[in-house]
């Protein structure tokens, strides 16, 4: 692989700043080489990453239960993984997938955005960006196995892969569902979808906040493939297979001719991006907002 097309996020040390940070919030680092395969399998407290029978491609499970939001930490142990792959000549694709039932994520983690201070806001927005950055550049292939819900910051993660496979369940809704809560997705979500579903589709989707069931998300071009949730699996490794028979410098720089101006558009306003969220998720409204979503949810439990 010619290190000339790998892409990089500009400032790597953007990554490092809050991976090291985190890490040492962390403790220590969780890293366990298991099984025959020593170093090339490894895990973190949420974080599963195993190489998969097609060799050269790792599958990272994702267990942070009950429903994978993406919480500070979490953030920070995903980047580390990611990290650790693009780094690892040994593998070209990865297939990403969610080790909770019927959950691929919650998205953000809601109690790291209410009742929380300014200093803490900006911290894990920076780490929200990031891990949009690294996955939407990643040299990897990509590919989401969606194997349950995901709403907002899941359905984010997911528009960064290369390949959307999504199970055919009632409970696989997936979209951009900001506005149902109180809030708006920033810039650089909205892009993400426009470059997935185009404009008309994109705008009426995220005024209504709307989470497509998977009929209706493979019609609208969100998800690539819905298949019953036993070949959820199955499907990604197949779908992977197809992307690597293709030259990985050809396939990388049309990714990043493909990616780069949307990137670039957050890389150049990242300060302005981070006191824009914090300053709109500080608003009393927005955090009565978030209350009421946070109460609703636990209300739904009966
Ligand atoms: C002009 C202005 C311009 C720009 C604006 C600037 C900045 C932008 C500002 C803000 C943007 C911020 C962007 C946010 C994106 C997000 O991702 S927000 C999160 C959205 N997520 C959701 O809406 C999903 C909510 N969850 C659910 O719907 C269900 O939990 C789910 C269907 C995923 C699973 O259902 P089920 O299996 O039945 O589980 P429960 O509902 O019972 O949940 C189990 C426990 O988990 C807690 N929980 C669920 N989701 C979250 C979450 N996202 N964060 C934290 N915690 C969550 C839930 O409360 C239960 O907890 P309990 O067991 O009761 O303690």
């Amino acid at each position: 692989m010619a290190l000339a097309v790998r892409m990089r996020v500009p400032c790597r040390a953007l990554l490092c700043a809050g991976a090291q940070l985190r890490g040492a919030a962390l403790g220590r680092p969780e890293w366990a080489a298991g099984g025959g395969d020593g170093a090339r399998r490894f895990a973190s407290l949420r974080v599963l990453v195993e190489p998969g029978a097609e060799g050269r491609v790792a599958v990272m499970k994702l267990k942070n239960p009950p429903v994978n939001s993406l919480s500070l930490d979490f953030l920070t142990e995903f980047l580390i993984s990611l990290e650790k792959l693009e780094n690892d000549k040994a593998f070209r694709g990865v297939v990403i997938t969610s080790d909770c039932p019927n959950v691929f994520s919650a998205g953000l983690d809601l109690r790291e955005m209410y009742g929380r201070n300014p200093g803490h806001y900006a911290e894990y927005w920076k780490a929200v960006q990031e891990l949009w950055l690294r996955l939407y550049l990643s040299n990897l292939v990509l590919v989401a196995a969606i194997n349950g819900s995901c709403p907002a910051g899941g359905c984010l993660m997911a528009l960064t892969s290369d390949v959307r496979i999504l199970s055919d369940s009632p409970k696989s809704v997936i979209g951009l569902n900001e506005t149902l809560l109180g809030i708006v997705a920033p810039f650089w979500f909205k892009d993400t979808l426009v470059n997935t579903i185009g404009h008309r589709a994109s705008e009426r989707a995220l005024q209504l906040g709307l989470l497509f069931p998977p009929a209706e998300a493979l019609q609208v071009g969100l998800v690539d493939h819905v298949v019953p949730e036993d070949q959820v699996q199955s499907m990604a490794l197949s779908v992977m297979a197809h992307w690597l028979a293709i030259p990985d410098h050809a396939r990388q720089l049309t990714k990043a001719m493909m990616r780069k101006a949307t990137a670039d558009r957050l890389i150049k306003q990242r300060e302005a991006d981070i006191q824009n969220f914090v300053s709109f998720i500080s608003r009393d409204s927005i955090q009565k907002s978030l209350q009421i979503y946070l109460e609703k949810l636990k209300q739904k439990k009966g």
